[in-house]
């Protein structure tokens, strides 16, 4: 189960209006693989044979959960320095995020120099992009070098901004590789920054924890398995990978047994969809369905698991906000649009009162 390629997609009239996350950085530093892995379910192994991209490849990833934005793959000789050969208000006009890709496995000072460049300008169009660093194919760096990395990028790049003239800009570095789940992590804080009921949420789900015992509580879009939301408390990162891969297990078991097909909205994954892992830490892992492309999944330790007649209950009452919230965000969507269709047919009409 995959969002739809590309040339599948018809592109949304309103696609310009969404949110926009581009995807920058030299060539070969895997922006395609990214978008691949994370948006297409391709094995990270077969990104090896992705070709180079020559122009900007824009996607629409919209599903019926809170992920709506459109996804701007950048060749790698972009750095949009040149403003007469790029309309740069328009590529940098709208609310989303530029993610920065460098090959960690690669002299870092070139991307860096392109970094700077792409930043600068972003910057002085929309103070208020997200400004996101990806230090990918980090699989290939031997762990006591990795936080070395990290701060020679992260400082590097915030003087050279500096010294660009550039105050006031927060950089969010991300650790990441296709071959591990730290690539769905940090997209998932890039996306994060783009829903705009996030904090409803947040709240939503910390209330649902403290009140059902649950040590931790993700929101996952199933398709991407990027989380949406989660509630505040912290617990370590092999949980939250063994949740990706509990979504994986959950899906591929519907798709063989559930009634539907490799389609996201005729899959097997339905209101009756459930998953229940226990771990030899006494922990569980709980999944359940919110809607055909949301999944809520919970830590619980085996004690509180005692109480699972309250987690369901509360449940019930979790899913059916989300799905208010979801139904809420659509009529807003559909009013916005109408009374956009209004201004349009107004302009048309003061068009033809001038043309009588
Ligand atoms: N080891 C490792 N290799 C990766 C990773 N991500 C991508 N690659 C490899 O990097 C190579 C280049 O990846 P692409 O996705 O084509 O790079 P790109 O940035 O889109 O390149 P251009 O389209 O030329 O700008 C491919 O061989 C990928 O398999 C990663 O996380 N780890």
């Amino acid at each position: 189960m995959a969002y739809p390629s590309p040339s599948d997609v018809p592109v949304a009239e309103n696609m310009d209006s969404q949110p926009r996350i581009l995807l920058l950085g030299l060539r070969s530093s895997g922006k395609s693989s990214i978008q691949k892995v994370v948006f297409h379910k391709m094995p990270p192994g077969d990104t090896m044979n992705l070709e180079s991209t020559n122009q900007i490849v824009k996607e629409d990833i919209t599903s019926g959960s809170f992920i709506q934005f459109q996804i701007w793959d950048c060749p790698g000789q972009n750095d949009f320095s040149d403003s007469s050969l790029y309309d740069l208000d328009y590529i940098f006009g709208t609310r989303g995020a530029l993610i920065f890709v460098i090959d960690a496995q690669d002299d870092c000072n070139e991307a860096l120099r392109m970094l700077n460049r792409v930043f600068t300008n972003a910057y002085n169009v929309n103070k208020n992009l997200k400004f996101e660093v990806f230090i990918h194919k980090i699989d290939g760096i031997p762990e006591d070098q990795k936080l070395e990395l990290q701060r020679y990028i992260l400082y590097t790049a915030s003087e050279e901004l500096k010294e660009s003239g550039i105050h006031g800009l927060h950089l969010s570095i991300h650790l990441t590789s296709i071959y591990d789940h730290t690539i769905f992590e940090a997209f998932s804080k890039v996306v994060q920054k783009l829903v705009k009921s996030l904090s409803v949420l947040e709240n939503m789900l910390t209330m649902f924890s403290n009140n059902s015992g649950v040590d931790k509580v993700f929101l996952f879009d199933i398709v991407s398995k990027i989380y949406i939301a989660t509630d505040v408390n912290q617990v370590e990162n092999e949980l939250y990978e063994l949740c990706c891969d509990m979504i994986d297990v959950t899906l591929d078991i519907s798709c063989v047994y559930g009634e539907g097909d490799d389609d996201v909205e005729n899959s097997g994954f339905d209101h009756e969809s459930g998953a229940l892992i226990r771990l030899n830490t006494n922990f569980v892992l709980y999944l359940r369905e919110v809607n055909r492309h949301l999944a809520v999944v919970c830590i619980i330790s085996d004690t509180n698991f005692q109480r699972r007649g309250t987690i369901d209950y509360n449940f019930g009452i979790l899913r059916k906000k989300i799905n208010d919230i979801l139904e809420a965000n659509k009529n807003l969507e559909k009013l916005k649009n109408n009374s956009a269709a209004v201004e349009d047919a107004n302009g048309d009409d003061d068009l033809s009162n001038n043309v009588c």
